[in-house]
Parts: structure tokens; C-alpha cells; sequence
């Protein structure tokens, strides 16, 4: 657990999830406290896609509770789930997912707007989230910025609506080198700075490494990766 984490943000039990008669979540068990990241890794087609569309609510598992700040979402219709969604959880996805005519403002004020803040707050807040992560906001579309530049953006993106918990998805797939370790370095100071659970899937050891706990999907369960001497002592 990370030094200082919190309550926890996420606790899923006994969760089951069956595909073509391949049980791909077999009561797997998570918990992610506020201010800690957890990354997972496992093999391709080991189901870490499928947990978090699990924890997004988009499938409903066959067994097991997942629960988000309390409520088991689990037991929650389109209506409301859609607002779990707005209200508590952000997500970034391999490439970004960002719309590439608008600008980085525009891309990330566009979440707050979506989600009732008022047009003058959501501006404000999405200026203040792109300098924090040096992203450049004048009027330059989306599709012009490096890579780094738009994944960063879409973290500011995940988090304009102040979630509780933020799931990324091979965040740094897309990049290489320098790029990727200096994403890895933003989303990893994600929940130290603004208390939030992180949630992180990759198939990057490295990137695994910097988070406070690493747990490898395998039969569908997890099991925690033994943090080496280097890691430890970060
Ligand atoms: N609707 C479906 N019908 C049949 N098989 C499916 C369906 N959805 C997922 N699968 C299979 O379930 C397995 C797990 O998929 P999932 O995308 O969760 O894996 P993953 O660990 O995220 O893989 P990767 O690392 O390659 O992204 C895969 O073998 C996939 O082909």
C-alpha cells in the first residue's frame, strides 16, 4: 500500500466473468485505496481488458460485487451507471481517445461541460489540469501535438471531473522511450497529488514497476508481483 493510502476507493470480491465458456474473472478480488496506484499486467487475452470494462459497468460480471465508494455497482441500471461513470470515474485509453479538430482546452473542458460545470469553471479547471501537466493550450488542434502531449491532455481529461478512481488502459502503449517514462511519471503522481485510486493495465514491466503494487492477472485471479530490492526502495 502506498505510503498514506487511504479508504478504499475500490473493492471488488468474488468477481466471475465467462466467455465462450472460458472463465476469464474467476472470483478475483481487488482493492485500491484512495492515493494508491495498482498496475496489472498479464498475459494477452488474460482478461485485463475485460476487468476493466468490469469496473467501468459496461459488462456486468456473472458473480462478485464490485464496489465504488460504497455502492455496489454491480446492481446499477443504464441511468445509473452512466452517472457512476461521469461522477467517479476517469479513464485513459492507449491513444488518447481525444476528438482531433478540437483544441486541448476544448478536449479537456468538453468532459466538465458534458457533466453540467458551468461553461467559465470548466475552462478554468481544464487550463489549470493542462499547465500542471505542461500540455500547450493555445489554439493548435489536438492532431498537431506530439504523442506525450496528447496523452497527457487526456489525462487532464480523465481527471477535470475530479473522479475518484482512474483507469487507464495501456496509457503508454502508443509511446516509446523518453515519452513514455515521462508519462508514466504524470499518471504515477495522479493519486499522490490529487488522492485518487489509479487503476493501470499494461503489458510494460517497467511501467508496472513504479506503481505502489503490481499484481499479475493469470487463471483469472490476481496475484501480487514481488516488488524487487531497486523497486522497493523507490
Ligand atoms: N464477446 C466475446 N466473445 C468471445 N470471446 C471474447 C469476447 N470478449 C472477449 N473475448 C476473449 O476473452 C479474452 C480476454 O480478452 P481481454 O480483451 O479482456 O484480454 P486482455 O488481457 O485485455 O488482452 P490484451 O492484453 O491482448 O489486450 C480474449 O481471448 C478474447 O478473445
Amino acid at each position: 500500500m502506498a505510503v498514506g493510502a487511504g479508504a478504499a476507493v475500490l473493492a471488488a470480491s468474488g468477481l466471475g466473468y465467462e466467455v465462450a465458456g472460458r472463465r476469464l474473472l474467476d472470483r478475483l478480488d481487488l482493492v485500491v485505496r484512495a492515493g494508491e496506484s495498482v498496475a496489472v499486467t498479464g498475459p494477452s487475452g488474460s482478461g485485463k481488458s475485460t476487468l476493466l470494462m468490469c469496473l467501468l459497468g459496461l459488462l456486468r460480471p456473472h458473480a462478485g460485487d464490485i464496489l465504488v465508494k460504497g455502492t455496489d455497482i454491480t446492481g446499477l441500471r443504464e441511468r445509473a451507471l452512466a452517472r457512476y461513470r461521469r461522477e467517479h470515474v476517469g479513464i485513459v485509453f492507449q491513444f488518447g481517445e481525444l476528438l482531433p479538430e478540437l483544441t486541448p482546452l476544448e478536449n479537456t473542458a468538453l468532459a466538465a461541460l458534458l457533466s453540467g460545470v458551468p461553461r467559465d469553471e470548466a475552462y478554468a479547471r481544464a487550463e489549470s489540469l493542462l499547465s500542471e501537466f505542461g500540455v500547450p493550450y493555445g489554439r493548435t488542434p489536438t492532431a498537431d501535438l506530439s504523442g506525450g502531449e496528447r496523452q497527457r491532455t487526456a489525462v487532464a481529461r480523465a481527471l477535470i471531473n475530479e473522479p475518484s478512481l482512474l483507469l487507464a488502459d495501456e496509457p503508454t502503449g502508443a509511446l516509446d522511450g523518453a515519452t513514455r517514462d515521462a508519462m508514466a511519471e504524470v499518471l504515477f503522481s495522479v493519486p499522490r497529488r490529487w488522492g485518487c485510486a489509479l487503476l493501470l493495465v499494461t503489458h510494460d514491466a517497467s511501467v508496472a514497476a513504479r506503481a505502489d503494487r503490481h499484481l499479475a492477472l493469470g487463471d483469472g485471479r490476481l496475484t501480487e508481483v514481488a516488488v524487487s530490492g531497486t523497486e522497493a526502495g523507490r
